[in-house]
């Protein structure tokens, strides 16, 4: 409404357009006068620029479609467009006019549109344009088989109206279309007899499916109960046929007509026959390869609608090709340039010249998924009005184009010479060569430049030919061909002006090891082309892609080892993801699980709900290289993380070679930490000089906060004097329930139930797992010890140290119960237990681990369950230690702990918190 009368205020005098009665007698208001004969068609451009248009859009007196009806205005709440009592315009392409019921399912939707006044452009049913031309060729070859074909496309069109018309709208369209059908014929036949058909009369023949599906659609729509006309565009849409095979709007004269047109038949609601159009002399001709998008173009110019809505079979603009890139998105929105940039490049959204009707406007064109009315669809919109103002939105999308050849004409003759490019240029033009990019640095030494690889051949020999004398005389070196190219285009109006998004964009291909051959960008800042080879293109799209836009959080996770801890692991993180992408936008991707015999993979995370069953379904033969290379290199998700649950020495090996490769390693596993202090020295250089994470935790007192609390001490300054306590949940559990009549075995066989032991519970029996944890503590501090200087009290009776199976092992224990019970009967006899203890003792530079005895009324004799304590005297707890104590082993809070070392690190990486 507020644009109606801004026309009024601008350009007439007439009454004015914002009563329902005035608008009513002339349906397209004000139009006519803004194309008053003496008005320039100049003026389109100063009819609401977009200042205007913006400070009206921003006024709250909108008419919004009320949200009861079908939600048709989906995506234009961003969109500061005036809305109200105003054309909106609809296209339905042949899809949705495929089938009586599918033309029903249109109705629907124009029905439930609110918009005062509708006008809608359809195509004709699916596959009748091409049964037309069919006929028109057939014809023109002297086949009379076109004269059943015309019988099948009469046929399909009765049938169709048999099912939605009846009455007197059946009998009027039936007796129409038999004339149309008589018509046709006896101009095929004419075109047959001649053996030529002229473009006009081919245009003639082929329009009628348009016709056709309008009529039905039309007296469909006014069955169901709302008054409607059907306009042939011919009579209306006049265009002027350029050289190119493409048409030119005459929007005067269209303008004219279209009033002449409502004058007498002032409908609110209006089916429009796509496609087709005349020219000045009324001459039928259509508008060339989609044409009824550009038809519905024309018209929403024509009316000024409020919007366009080019209703199809895909959800909207996708931000790269779905089948190449799984995670590529909907765009919301796309601005008119950015829509003109992605379908250069092949990407299904409009041809080019269907926006620009709708731009000088700046009406929004929506499309959307008639198949999916929940999906709001894409809509291209003034730049103003686009989402995203991040750095990541600058780039909306990626496309990609294949079987290029890049051409590249080299040599020191080139610089300072004009009219090289100019001779170069001139002689792929006549070869008919179409160039996709072209590029030259300012040394001027060479030109690149990329064409179909189809054309390639012709190109380089008209070079060579044209530059015969130059490369015989040394000032061209050569005239190179590279075949096998691709280009991968990034789109977005804000991109090349917005810095660090094409560093951004080179560094996601230089981490995806892709090399590029050639860049171009042109001033115009809406898109970078890179040149690659056609084998990194998929590859180097999905880098690209996901960089900007998957969350800077998203990790792809390996798990190593689903045992115990591994496997708890599993289930925290299917009962957590949704909250943290959600809550913290972390996007946790487990691209793998591997145990010793079989592994599975999955290229977009595995379903966590069933990772065991698919343990048993898709599992493949075990291979940690393979492994680690699926789940970093293949997906190109910005962060990757190796999570070792396992014990093993040989997957804590791994750790520095991941590191190196920018992997992050978290792990409960105490091996690298504890194992040869060279090694681990190594390491943690390394994983310094990399800037990539090593959290571990859960290696000591499992989620217990004990590795974070000694490394904030001494971040922060302090100094640590000491650090003893029970850190072995085994060993605890045991001395805490080995009582009274219990034996030692059966306290052993419930702790290992329980899930507190090693995988062998030798390793908890003998001290070394505490010996382990003394170690990791000690060099945490800065002591270098080894292992090996730490004296350990073996708890395993020396018969059964070595050459045993657990199960052997767990099998023999009971017969030397008697050695720990007389132990514990004559600690007990003094009013003391028995603690199985660790301590660093930094100023001596020692570790130890010790069986000892306690008073009952002492700390740690206070214990119970699995219970760590850990006290820590420094500085600045030097007369009362830090104390942390709790559970100390056991799955939930051992996997806890390296899940919560798995959030530290998306926070390291930028999660919010
Ligand atoms: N259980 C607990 O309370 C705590 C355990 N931890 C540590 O957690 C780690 C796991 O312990 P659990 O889950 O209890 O042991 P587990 O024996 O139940 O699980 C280990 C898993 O790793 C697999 N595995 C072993 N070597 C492998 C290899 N080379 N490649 C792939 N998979 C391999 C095994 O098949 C098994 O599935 C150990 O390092 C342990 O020290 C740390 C703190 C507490
Ligand atoms: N087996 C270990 C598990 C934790 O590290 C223990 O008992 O403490
Ligand atoms: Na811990």
């Amino acid at each position: 409404m507020e644009r109606s009368v801004q026309c009024q205020r601008t350009f007439s005098s007439a009454p004015a357009a914002s009563h329902p009665h005035h608008r009513r007698r002339s349906p397209i208001g004000p139009l006519a006068l803004r194309f008053a004969p003496n008005q320039q068609p100049l003026d389109f451009a100063r009819i609401g620029t977009s200042s205007e248009r913006g400070r009206k859009g921003m006024s709250s007196n909108l008419v919004f479609a009320s949200a009861t009806e079908l939600s048709l205005d989906q995506g234009v709440e961003n969109c500061n467009l005036p809305k109200g009592d105003m054309w909106s315009v609809h296209k339905f392409g042949g899809t949705c006019m495929g089938t009586a019921e599918r033309i029903q399912n249109v109705a629907n939707i124009v029905l439930g549109d609110s918009s005062e006044r509708k006008l809608v452009v359809v195509s004709a049913m699916s596959k009748v344009t091409d049964m037309m031309y069919n006929l028109v060729q057939k014809a023109q070859a002297r086949d009379d088989t076109f004269m059943t074909d015309l019988d099948d496309v009469s046929e399909k069109h009765m049938l169709t109206a048999r099912i939605l018309l009846d009455g007197d709208d059946l009998a009027g369209f039936l007796s129409q279309l038999r004339a149309d059908i008589s018509n046709l014929k006896a101009m095929l036949s004419a075109i047959s007899i001649a053996g030529h058909a002229t473009e006009s009369f081919s245009d003639f023949v082929v329009g009628h499916g348009e016709i056709w599906s309008a009529q039905m659609l039309s007296y469909y729509i006014k069955k169901c109960g709302r008054p409607c006309s059907w306009m042939d565009t011919r009579q209306v849409l006049i265009v002027n046929p350029t050289s190119t095979n493409q048409v030119d709007p005459d929007y005067l004269e269209s303008e004219k007509r279209l009033e002449k047109w409502f004058s007498q038949q002032p409908a609110d609601t209006i089916i429009a026959t796509g496609f087709i159009a005349s020219t000045p002399k009324n001459i039928p001709t259509t508008l060339k390869r989609d044409g009824s998008d550009f038809s519905a173009a024309i018209m929403g110019a024509l009316v000024k609608a409020r919007q366009v809505t080019i209703w199809t079979d895909v959800d909207g603009v996708f931000s790269a090709d779905p089948r190449k890139v799984s995670e590529a998105q909907i765009l919301k929105t796309l601005s008119y340039q950015e829509a003109w940039e992605m379908s250069y490049f092949g990407a299904n959204v409009l041809h080019p010249r269907t926006i620009i009707p709708v731009m000088k406007y700046q009406i929004p064109i929506v499309i959307r998924n008639i198949f999916n009315l929940a999906a709001p669809g894409t809509m291209i919109c003034p730049e103003e009005n686009v989402d995203g103002k991040r750095l990541e939105s600058c780039v909306k999308a990626f496309a990609t184009i294949d079987n290029l050849a890049l051409v590249n004409v080299e040599g020191t003759g080139m610089a300072g010479v004009p009219g090289t490019a100019s001779a170069i240029f001139a002689s792929v033009k006549d070869v008919g060569a179409n160039v996709i990019m072209i590029s030259q640095a300012s040394s001027e030494h060479s030109i690149c430049f990329a064409v179909p690889e189809k054309e390639v051949k012709a190109v380089s020999d008209a070079l060579e030919s044209r530059f015969r004398h130059a490369l015989d005389a040394g000032r061209l070196s050569k005239v190179e061909v590279i075949h096998n190219c691709s280009i991968l285009a990034a789109v977005g109006q804000k991109m090349a002006s917005t810095p660090g998004v094409s560093a951004t964009l080179f560094d996601a291909l230089a981490k995806a090891n892709i090399n590029v051959r050639a860049i171009a960008q042109g001033c115009s800042e809406y898109n970078i082309t890179v040149v690659l080879k056609q084998e990194d293109c998929v590859r180097a799209l999905r880098a690209a892609h996901s960089r900007f836009y998957l969350s800077k959080t998203t990790i792809a996770m390996g798990i190593i080892g689903p045992g115990l801890i591994g496997g708890t692991l599993l289930d925290q993180l299917r009962d957590q993801a949704a909250v943290l992408k959600e809550k913290l936008n972390i996007d946790l991707r487990v691209m793998g699980i591997t145990g010793t015999r079989t592994m599975i993979l999955s290229n977009l995370g595995i379903d966590l709900t069933k990772w065991k069953e698919l343990q048993k379904e898709e599992a493949q033969v075990a291979d940690l290289e393979k492994f680690a290379q699926h789940v970093h290199e293949n997906h190109f998700f910005p962060n990757t993380v190796m999570v070792d649950c396992t014990a093993d020495t040989r997957v804590a090996n791994h750790y520095f070679d991941w590191l190196c490769k920018g992997i992050h390693v978290i792990t409960p596993n105490k091996k690298a930490n504890s194992g040869p202090l060279d090694r681990y020295l190594k390491l943690r250089t390394q994983q310094r000089k990399s800037y990539t994470h090593y959290f571990y935790e859960a290696t000591v007192g499992a989620g217990l906060p004990i590795i974070s609390t000694l490394q904030g001490l001494l971040e922060t300054g302090d100094k640590i004097l000491s650090i003893e306590g029970i850190f072995s949940g085994t060993l605890s559990y045991i001395f805490n329930n080995f009582k009274g009549t219990r034996t030692f075995s059966d306290v052993v066989a419930e702790a290992k139930e329980a899930g507190f032991t090693e995988p062998d519970p030798r390793e908890d029996l003998s001290g070394t797992d505490v010996a382990r944890k003394v170690i990791i503590l000690a060099r945490e501090s800065g002591l270098k010890l080894e292992l090996s200087d730490i004296e350990i009290v073996n708890l395993v009776p020396e018969p059964l140290r070595e050459n045993l199976s657990i199960e052997e092992f767990m099998h023999q224990l009971p017969k030397f119960d008697g050695d720990l019970t007389k132990e514990r009967n004559d600690a007990e006899a003094a009013g003391e237990v028995l603690r199985y203890v660790g301590a660093v003792d930094v100023s001596k530079e020692q570790g130890s681990v010790k069986l000892r005895r306690y008073s009952k009324d002492h700390p740690f004799a206070q214990l119970s369950g699995s219970d760590n304590i850990i006290a820590f005297t420094t500085m600045r707890y030097k007369n009362q230690p830090l104390i942390i104590r709790g559970p100390g082993a056991g799955a939930e809070v051992t996997a806890g702990g390296v899940f919560s070392d798995i959030l530290r690190l998306a926070s390291y990486l930028g999660a919010p918190s």
